[in-house]
């Protein structure tokens, strides 16, 4: 898959999130191992160099210029493979596994550039790895995740978060609430505005020209007609018709403790679950590793990893890489495609 030259010559830009969690680790590897396209990796130059010095690679580290122009395939025949870094210096230095919530204000700097420079058309798209939503609270930095942080950022209404495997798309009507506050979320409004963004998305950036999309119920057997719950009754449902009247092929509301078996799924192009832990949980027992979270309803494209900050596995070798690599990859094909 070849890009356009204008595309092809921006770079992802990819952060490297918490830094005492796996997510330097991550890109340090990803970089040793050679990208297909042009990356710039958003970090702290000491923190990565002592930790790719750790895992024992063999990388070099340059700084990273706006007015630079990268390698096509980033790193490729150098030897050792080059590593291009916008720096973003740490308040406190750190040990794998050891976090400090004075970094918080430079893992937010870390998104406020890469947004930024997506914004103003000089990255091609955003990769992140994971950060500690809890530390950067406590940094006195109000932050729920990264959806929502590029979601104000960028000055749009509503995202939508749809974590992606090859065998299953899971979107989500809301994102990282309390669960007592998910039942008054789940509106009309919302609930439409989501299903708009992610029909579009799902057509722009994924190629799919009607999708077919299986919406789950929010209470046990989707209500049971309203006697355990009504919302299904009261807004679910008459979203959904108004939707199926226009021609597209909606079908639920489900209940979720079913549908999720392959008999049920055969067809389906996503899965829309009315919360975090409806979903996610089936996506990531099918497809954890394999799988990129993507967020819907941006001015530009964000992917990223499908696991937490994993600070048990920082600075060893035994994290995982292929989230992060089907991250890149997803990102580069819906830039290719939009
Ligand atoms: N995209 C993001 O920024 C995300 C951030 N988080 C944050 O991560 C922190 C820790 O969350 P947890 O729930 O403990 O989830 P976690 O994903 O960090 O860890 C859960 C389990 O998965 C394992 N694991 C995680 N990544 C792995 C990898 N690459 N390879 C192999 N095994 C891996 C860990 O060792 C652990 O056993 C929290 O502060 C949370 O906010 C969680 C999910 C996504
Ligand atoms: N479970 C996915 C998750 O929490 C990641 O959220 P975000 O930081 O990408 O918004």
């Amino acid at each position: 898959m070849t890009a356009s030259g204008a595309q092809a010559s921006r770079p992802l830009i990819i952060t490297s999130g918490e830094p005492a969690g796996v997510g330097p680790d991550l890109c340090v590897r990803l970089a040793a191992g050679g990208l297909s396209a042009p990356a710039v990796f958003a970090g702290d130059p000491d923190l990565l160099k002592s930790r790719a010095a750790g895992l024992g690679l063999d990388i070099e580290l340059v700084e990273y210029r706006d007015d630079m122009s990268l390698p096509a395939a980033d790193g490729g025949n150098a030897a050792p493979p080059q590593m291009f870094v916008l720096p973003v210096p740490l308040a406190d230095t750190v040990a794998p596994g050891q976090p400090s919530a004075a970094n918080g204000a430079a893992v937010v700097s870390m998104l406020q550039q890469a947004a930024q420079g997506c914004l103003d058309g000089r990255f091609r798209a955003v990769v992140t790895a994971p950060v500690n939503k809890a530390l950067i609270n406590e940094a006195g930095i109000a932050f729920s995740g990264h959806t929502e942080f590029f979601q104000d950022y960028a000055g749009v209404p509503l995202v939508v978060m749809m974590l992606a495997s090859a065998d299953l798309r899971v979107a989500l009507v809301t994102t990282h609430l309390p669960l007592r506050h998910v039942a008054d979320a789940i509106t009309e409004a919302r609930l439409r505005s989501i299903i708009e963004i992610l029909l579009h998305d799902l057509r722009s950036r994924f190629g799919l020209a009607s999708p077919r999309i299986l919406v789950a119920g929010l209470n046990p057997h989707a209500g049971e007609n309203g006697y355990l719950g009504r919302e299904e009754i009261d807004i679910i449902t008459p979203v959904l018709d108004s939707f199926r009247a226009a021609g597209h092929a909606l079908i639920g509301p489900l209940p979720a403790d079913t549908l999720f078996t392959p008999k049920v799924l055969k067809g389906a192009d996503a899965v829309l679950a009315m919360y975090h832990d409806q979903g996610l949980p089936v996506l990531k027992y099918q497809g954890f590793g394999a799988a990129a979270n993507i967020t819907l309803g941006l001015p530009f494209v964000r992917t990223s990893v499908d696991h937490g900050t994993a600070y048990d596995l920082a600075g060893t070798m035994n994290a995982d890489l292929g989230s992060l690599q089907t991250a890149v990859r997803v990102a580069l094909e819906m830039t290719v495609r939009a």
